[in-house]
């Protein structure tokens, strides 16, 4: 196999691991390696979508990994073939002079100029972390400091709070703000010891006007991290400097997080973003259809909100994947081409091999029951949520029809699966426990 092939299926690998399998299908699954030398590898994209989601997205993750898996610095070079294609309306977008300027500022201050308020569409499960965020960013570290901004994964918490980032550079374009995700603070830490730099790190980061922090769930078991990240949530504090922190679940359920961290977290306002109803995503998905130029009825643009309920992200992949399939046979987008563009997303999950008897096999070992009590007709509540739960994620996960699934719950009727996945999708809204859980179980699901 040719030295490219092997380097990059190490990190196709990586990627398999940690993405939603339809973000993978649609972001990785296509790249082809083209070409390495000593210090530069050559990847091929399908369009100038994908070429523009990696530079926003994953440029910097895969150098990381190409870093540790050679050993030393391989520059990441991005092409799409047949580059006519940038005389289409889509390719427009990424060649506009606004943007791509916006991109030059969004490198220095490390802030994506595409996440700001202007760009957020506020429905009924993100109107609270949306305005306490906007608080946030007008009156930094009067109001509530620390803001945490927690939810499952895909939903908008990077998004709000570097719009936070944007809003307070624009009311005060010398305020010093640094947006860095948790494991990037631990890799600066452990940098500026290796590199006998502490004072310089305590300075940089002591120093900023607002400190955004990205997914502390990722802080869980590094000590020293943690500790580090104390003193300078205090020092920021005491000189009312705002800081903004993310999460996938709220702080004080994050395992392995020190109590006094908690505690500290405590002080100010925990808001969290719940996924989106219907209206909402066809909003978020008109939004990004304006954006990039397209024409897109209403009828199509539901029909696409409907295919994903859980994740903006993944919304935002199968409007790219009905945009790249009109491209691609020169056609409108239309409701049928929507259809047949979207046509392989469950079976994209189900290629994961993912099958009911799996999920029941889960489920029952993440509650410490027997398959035989979750297949059973046994009511009692330990046992009836978790048969619910595993109910909903047969729907969710798999393509199997609603009697089916009944009948390999011990042959139940389809109508209490429907009742199950209902319950539980409705909990998730305002249950954070209940999200928690599914999410932990979709990601021992997906291995
Ligand atoms: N309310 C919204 N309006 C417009 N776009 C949104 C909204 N919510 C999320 N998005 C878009 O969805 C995508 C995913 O959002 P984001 O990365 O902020 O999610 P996240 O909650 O931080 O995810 P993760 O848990 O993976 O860190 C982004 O492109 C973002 O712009």
């Amino acid at each position: 196999m040719a030295n490219e092939n092997v380097l990059w299926d190490k990190i196709d690998a990586e990627f398999k691991k940690t993405f939603e399998p339809v973000s993978y299908e649609t972001w990785i699954s296509q790249v082809k390696p083209i070409k390495l030398t000593a210090d530069k590898l050559t990847l091929q994209l399908p369009s100038p979508f994908h070429r523009n989601y990696w530079e926003r997205n994953l440029v910097k993750e895969a150098t990381a990994l190409l870093r540790d898996y050679s050993g030393h610095e391989i520059e990441l070079e991005l092409v799409v073939p047949n580059e006519q294609i940038d005389d289409t309306d889509i390719a427009k977008t990424f060649t506009d002079p606004d943007l791509t300027s916006g991109l030059v500022y969004a490198h220095d201050t490390h802030l994506n100029d595409k996440y700001t308020f202007d760009n957020f569409v506020i429905g009924a499960g993100n109107y609270l972390a949306q305005a306490a965020a906007l608080s946030a960013a007008e009156e930094p570290g009067q109001v509530y400091n620390p803001l945490n901004l927690y939810g499952g994964v895909g939903l908008g918490k990077t998004h709000l709070m570097q719009a936070i980032g944007h809003e307070v550079l624009r009311r005060n374009p010398d305020a010093k703000v640094k947006y860095v995700t948790s494991e990037e603070f631990a890799n600066d830490f452990i940098n500026s010891i290796q590199t006998r730099r502490q004072e310089e790190f305590r300075r940089e980061y002591r120093s900023v006007d607002l400190l955004l922090v990205d997914d502390i769930q990722f802080f869980a078991d590094k000590e020293a991290t943690q500790q580090e990240f104390f003193h300078t949530f205090n020092k920021l504090y005491e000189n009312k400097k705002q800081i903004v922190l993310t999460s996938d679940r709220i702080p004080s359920d994050i395992p392995k997080l020190e109590d006094r961290l908690v505690s500290r977290f405590k002080w100010g306002l925990s808001a969290d973003i719940t996924p989106p109803d219907l209206e909402t995503r066809i909003a978020i998905l008109r939004n990004k259809a304006i954006a990039e130029g397209l024409e897109i009825d209403n009828q199509t643009l539901s029909y696409i909100a409907g295919q994903i309920d859980t994740n903006i992200r993944e919304l935002e992949g199968a409007l790219v994947r009905v945009q790249a399939y009109a491209t691609i046979n020169k056609i409108d987008i239309t409701l049928e081409s929507a259809i047949a563009a979207l046509k392989g997303l469950k079976d994209i999950a189900n290629q994961h091999g993912l099958s009911i008897s799996k999920i029941q096999e889960v489920v029952a070992q993440y509650f410490r029951l027997q398959v035989s009590e979750i297949t059973g007709r046994k009511r009692t509540k330990n046992i009836v949520v978790p048969r619910q739960i595993a109910m909903y994620l047969s729907r969710e996960l798999t393509d199997n029809s609603l009697p089916k699934i009944g009948k390999e719950f011990g042959g139940k009727d389809h109508t209490t699966v429907i009742h199950a996945h209902e319950k539980i999708a409705k909990d998730q809204e305002h249950d954070s426990e209940m999200r928690s859980k599914i999410s932990d179980l979709k990601k021992l699901l997906r291995g």
